[in-house]
């Protein structure tokens, strides 16, 4: 299977690094100055799971040559449009386009301009980021990758992509229904994104600061009944392991939209929280807490 992986961050520089560590046909398609920098310095994780310094087969827009079978989507919300544009020679009828962005608003993007049958649904579960060095750090040792059908239906396609997956150096998992896990993702992500960007600080910090406990909580199940009205709710065992997740004394735990945030970076505050606002709206919910996130939000984007 050829692997096209399309950015060279923090989830693309890991899921693809493992997947070429594991003898995987994966070409990388990245802009310019990344490119020189991957060349010269090569591809370099950092993980609890044991470094790497990877020599990537790498090309840039305009350059990609014909179709690829798989295209691991992991660009931010912010560059998906120019991307989609450099992606298109990549993308033959039999193509499949596995995105882990975070939120849902992509699938829609993605169904619009290659088809609804390109797209897969898929999930990262990851905390990474870039280092001053350009290195590609792995911060905790969870590195889940999920994907699937969006019908859901087990087809042969899904079934190669999991064997190609599964002894790649992470924990791989063929879902049976991807949409609700995304929208299970977004529960923890919106909630994740909205407490740590609105008290500036970790889940543990956050927990230990008065008042900070029952913040968390009503800002988890703000968001919970946001998606119950208009998106797929996850079973009762997700929730309470969100739930535990983001309330857990001592924890260093923090969105990569905090991150973000303190590098001074864009950040994805549209797809992770205002797309879920403009839902709740539309559906005729108050939602007090996620529109606080979101004012905050786009004061630091407006600057
Ligand atoms: N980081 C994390 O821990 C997690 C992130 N996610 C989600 O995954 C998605 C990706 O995030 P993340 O990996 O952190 O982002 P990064 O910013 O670390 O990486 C994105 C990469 O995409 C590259 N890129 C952007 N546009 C193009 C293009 N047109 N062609 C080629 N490369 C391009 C950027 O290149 P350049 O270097 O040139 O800027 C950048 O290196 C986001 O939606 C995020 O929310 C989900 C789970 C965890
Ligand atoms: C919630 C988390 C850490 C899980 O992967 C994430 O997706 C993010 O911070 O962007």
């Amino acid at each position: 299977m050829r692997i096209l992986v399309v950015g060279a961050g923090a989830t693309g520089g890991y899921f693809g690094g493992r997947l070429m560590q594991a003898g995987r046909d994966v070409t990388f398609l990245v802009r310019p100055a990344r490119a020189e920098k991957l060349r010269t310095e090569g591809l370099r994780i950092v993980s609890p799971f044991g470094n790497a310094e990877l020599a990537p087969k790498l090309v840039t827009s305009g350059g990609i040559a014909e179709p690829y079978d798989l295209v691991l989507l992991t660009v931010k919300a912010y560059g998906l449009e120019a991307a989609l544009d450099d992606i298109a020679p990549a993308i033959a009828s039999e193509t499949m386009i596995l995105p882990v962005l975070n939120g849902m608003r992509h699938v829609d993007v993605i169904k619009a301009r290659f088809g609804e049958k390109a797209l897969l649904g898929g999930v990262c579960l990851i905390a990474a980021t870039v280092d001053d060095e350009d290195r590609i750090v792995q911060l905790t040792p969870m590195h889940n990758l999920i994907y699937g059908e969006m019908s859901g239906e087990r087809s042969k396609r899904i079934e190669t992509v999991d064997a190609t997956m599964q002894e790649a150096g992470f924990n791989a998992k063929l879902s049976e229904d991807i949409e609700r896990d995304m929208w299970g993702k977004w529960i923890t992500l919106a909630s994740l994104g909205g407490i740590c960007c609105l008290m500036r600080g970790s889940v543990g910090e956050i927990e230990a600061a008065p008042g900070g406990l029952a913040f968390v909580l009503r800002f988890f199940d703000e968001v919970v009944s946001v998606v119950k009205a208009v998106g797929k709710l996850p079973g009762e065992p997700i929730l309470n392991m969100a739930r535990s997740m983001l309330t857990q004394k001592g924890s260093a735990m923090a969105s990569s939209m905090y991150r973000d945030l303190q590098k001074g970076a864009p950040i994805e505050a549209d797809q992770i929280i205002g797309d879920l606002l403009a839902r709740a709206q539309k559906a005729g919910m108050e939602t007090p807490l996620l529109s606080a996130a979101y004012t905050n939000l786009a004061i630091y984007q407006n600057r």
